[in-house]
């Protein structure tokens, strides 16, 4: 098979999510963190050179607490990757946001606990994270949705797991006033900012969390069962925004870095 020109566009999948080239290219990488979570797919969608990788490994191998996030955001940029779009299944913590619904988030809260979240640890690297997706790929994934009437933005809060929230954690997220819950947006979206990558999700929700009201009690089958109902959807969206990409990062993220005495070698 012909070797596919470098990518500069992934797209990371998340539950449920474990395919989406056609026939692809895949290559073994390995990084200074270790492999990422599976060999990285290369293909082209509408002429466009692809990557893909699915977070939790081919096969769901790695629950969202142990997913090698920083080789794989590693192992993309190796490869020429400087764009990606990481979709998640999420819960809603709102009424407003059930089943179905696909909001493209604008902000994060972390609550998860130990995960290793920086690729600097010499040096005084601080890279700032107030907005912490890219706004220009959040406009083009607003735009592909424009038929499934997206959320356009909202806060996800992202949890350690792999358990699901207790009702009454639940409840306090949600009176917080976030709007969606996860265990994957962090570290990822750090990480990718901390290589001057461009990134943002787009989440599906395919549950109530349990704080929403008293009936509500999230299944993993729920979410399964639901994301798959979805896939195809995804999946069509996803290939008309990577095929719309520019190359031309005209968006900060690529000056994330600027002026800042790296410790190491970006790839
Ligand atoms: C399978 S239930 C919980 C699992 O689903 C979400 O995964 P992803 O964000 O990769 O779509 C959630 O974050 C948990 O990892
Ligand atoms: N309710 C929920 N909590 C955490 N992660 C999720 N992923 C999908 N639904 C979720």
């Amino acid at each position: 098979m012909s070797a596919s020109p470098r990518p500069d566009v992934a797209v990371i999948g998340g539950s449920g999510f474990y395919t989406f080239l056609e026939d692809p290219q895949e290559i073994e990488v390995d990084t200074p963190y270790g492999k990422p979570s599976a060999p990285i797919s290369v293909g082209t969608v509408e002429g466009r050179s692809v990557a893909f990788l699915p977070r939790h490994g081919a096969h769901h191998d790695f629950p969202a607490h142990k997913v090698p996030y920083r080789a794989n955001l590693w192992a993309l940029r190796s490869l020429g990757v400087r764009q990606v779009l990481a979709p998640c299944a999420v819960g809603g913590l709102q009424v407003e946001y059930g089943p179905g619904t696909f909001l493209v988030p604008d902000q994060l809260v972390d609550r998860t606990s130990g995960r290793q979240q920086t690729y600097y640890d010499t040096g005084a690297i601080h890279v700032s994270f107030s907005d912490p997706y890219c706004a220009r790929l959040r406009g083009h994934l607003l735009n592909g949705l424009a038929g499934q009437g997206p959320v356009d933005g909202g806060t996800m809060v992202v949890v350690e797991g792999p358990r699901f929230s207790t009702r009454a954690e639940s409840k306090w997220y949600a009176d917080q006033g976030w709007s969606v819950i996860n265990m994957t947006g962090h570290p990822e979206a750090v990480l990718a900012r901390e290589l001057a990558l461009c990134y943002a999700t787009v989440a599906l929700v395919t549950d109530y969390d349990a704080g929403v009201d008293e009936a509500s009690s999230v299944s993993m089958d729920a979410v399964f069962q639901v994301f798959a109902e979805h896939t195809d959807t995804l999946k069509k969206l996803l290939s008309g925004v990577v095929a719309g990409l520019g190359d031309d990062r005209d968006c900060s993220c690529s000056h994330a870095l600027d002026g800042m005495n790296l410790p190491l070698t970006l790839p």
